[in-house]
């Protein structure tokens, strides 16, 4: 039987970001990849996310994070959803601060001074070619040499790339709506460079302290909000002296605020949280997820 079985859930967003918060602190079960495809039928509970709560592993943590894409496969980061989960622990403990632990490290989250808007602790970028990962060696991660289209008139080009705790590549362009990333988005994401695949984003410089961006993700699509893509904007944009290190990012769900900490190279991501209902998943859902 799927752990997700006749469960209750939580159908919130960050920015627009589809989340879906399952609860499974008090109870053994566990979810598989098989689950969380069945999960994301239009029957079930559609997300870009399911984040899925499991009881602390280790001290000092308020509870255990695994992140689901709506392909099954698993994130190491998710910044909007795991604002979304916050809220739901501050509510229920009472805290204004907590860790989290993920698959990428531990992440901690703080209330912020506004009702439903939070801010999370990203942890710090990771730049290495083998870090983020790349199939081949590159020195220098600002602008990696990787392009689409005709060779002397290419659509995209040099992107930055960074780890967040995921796969990000940004692409530095004038207007990110000039571009049908719909269908580029798949061919980038699994370029033979990105051996875990990668999240794509098209990122404009719109001021000195302000990206506008859009964001393929890796294993979930065209979303409206994309939290470790718009860090991973942020820290490249600074660190290729397109912006400083204080940012205001505008994603097409609204926008976000990444800080990029000089004091130990944290990436701060504030933002809000939106509550739109509850549910229970349909034990018929999984049936065939069960049998497979
Ligand atoms: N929506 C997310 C990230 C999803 C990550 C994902 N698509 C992957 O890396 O597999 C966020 O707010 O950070």
């Amino acid at each position: 039987m799927s752990a997700l079985a006749d469960q209750p859930y939580v159908k919130m967003n960050g920015l627009g970001n589809e989340i879906v918060v399952v609860d499974l602190r008090d109870r053994p079960d566990k979810l598989t990849a098989d689950d969380a495809r069945a999960a994301a039928r239009p029957e079930g509970a559609p997300f870009d996310q399911l984040m899925v709560l499991y009881p602390a592993r280790t001290p000092g943590t308020d509870a255990f994070v695994r992140i689901y894409n709506t392909d099954g496969s698993e994130a190491g980061a998710c910044g909007n959803g795991m604002r979304c989960v916050a809220d739901i622990v501050f509510a229920d403990t009472g805290k204004t601060a907590l860790t989290f632990e993920t698959r990428a490290g531990l992440i901690n989250a703080w209330k912020g001074a506004e009702p439903l808007v939070s801010t999370v602790d990203m942890g710090a970028p990771k730049f290495g070619w083998r870090d983020i990962p790349l199939a081949e060696e590159f020195r220098d991660t600002r602008a990696i040499e990787l392009q689409i289209g005709p060779i002397d008139a290419p659509i995209l080009h040099s992107p930055s790339v960074a780890s967040m705790g995921n796969p990000h590549a940004v692409f530095w362009v004038d207007d990110p709506w000039a571009y049908d990333l719909d269908k580029i988005g798949p061919l980038l994401e699994n370029h033979p460079i990105f051996p875990d695949r990668a999240n794509i984003t098209l990122a404009a410089v719109s001021g000195p302290d302000h990206l506008t961006m859009r964001t393929w993700e890796r294993g979930a699509g065209l979303t409206k909000a994309c939290g470790s893509a718009a860090c991973a904007a942020a820290v490249s944009a600074a660190r290729t002296g397109r912006t400083g290190r204080h940012v205001r990012v505008t994603l097409p769900g609204g926008d976000l605020v990444i800080d990029w900490r000089e004091r130990d190279d944290h990436v701060l991501m504030t933002g809000p949280v939106e509550y739109e209902r509850e549910g229970r998943f349909d034990p018929a859902l999984f049936a065939g997820a069960a049998a497979s």
